[in-house]
């Protein structure tokens, strides 16, 4: 399976488990790795037979500046949620990166990869 990537993707948004970190919104550095045959788009040349990073990167921002989570675990855990649920995607690898979490680190975060079917179960029984 081939591969688009979106790195260094920058959002700001209210995450962390202390008092201070409900008021002020952080700084969050996503890389995103989807896997998606790219043959189609390469061959048509068209955008629509393409996965469209300009697309999933819009929804990931709108999300991430949305949301209000405590860990940055339910964090990446939700935009795997949604790239594999809103775009169809089959697997995809998330770097979660909260810049300045810790004073003392360059950087701290979590790294998940997440398949379609890791939601498919949470779907049925929403529907
Ligand atoms: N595994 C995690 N550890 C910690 C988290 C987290 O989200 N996952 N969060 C914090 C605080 O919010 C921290 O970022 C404040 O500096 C501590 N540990």
């Amino acid at each position: 399976m081939d591969t688009v990537y979106i790195r260094g993707l920058k959002a700001r948004t209210v995450v962390g488990i202390f008092e201070w970190e409900r008021r002020l919104p952080q700084d969050v550095v996503l890389d995103i790795e989807m896997a998606t045959d790219i043959r189609p788009a390469a061959s048509s040349d068209a955008i629509e037979d393409a996965l469209d990073y300009k697309t999933v990167a819009k929804a990931v921002v709108e999300h991430v500046e949305s949301s209000r989570f405590q860990l940055v675990e339910a964090l990446a855990d939700s935009i795997c949620r949604l790239i594999t649920v809103d775009f169809g995607v089959s697997e995809v690898s998330l770097v979660l990166n909260k810049k300045g979490a810790l004073s003392d680190a360059a950087d701290v975060g979590v790294c998940i990869r997440r398949r379609a079917e890791d939601y498919a179960a949470a779907t049925e029984v929403a529907e």
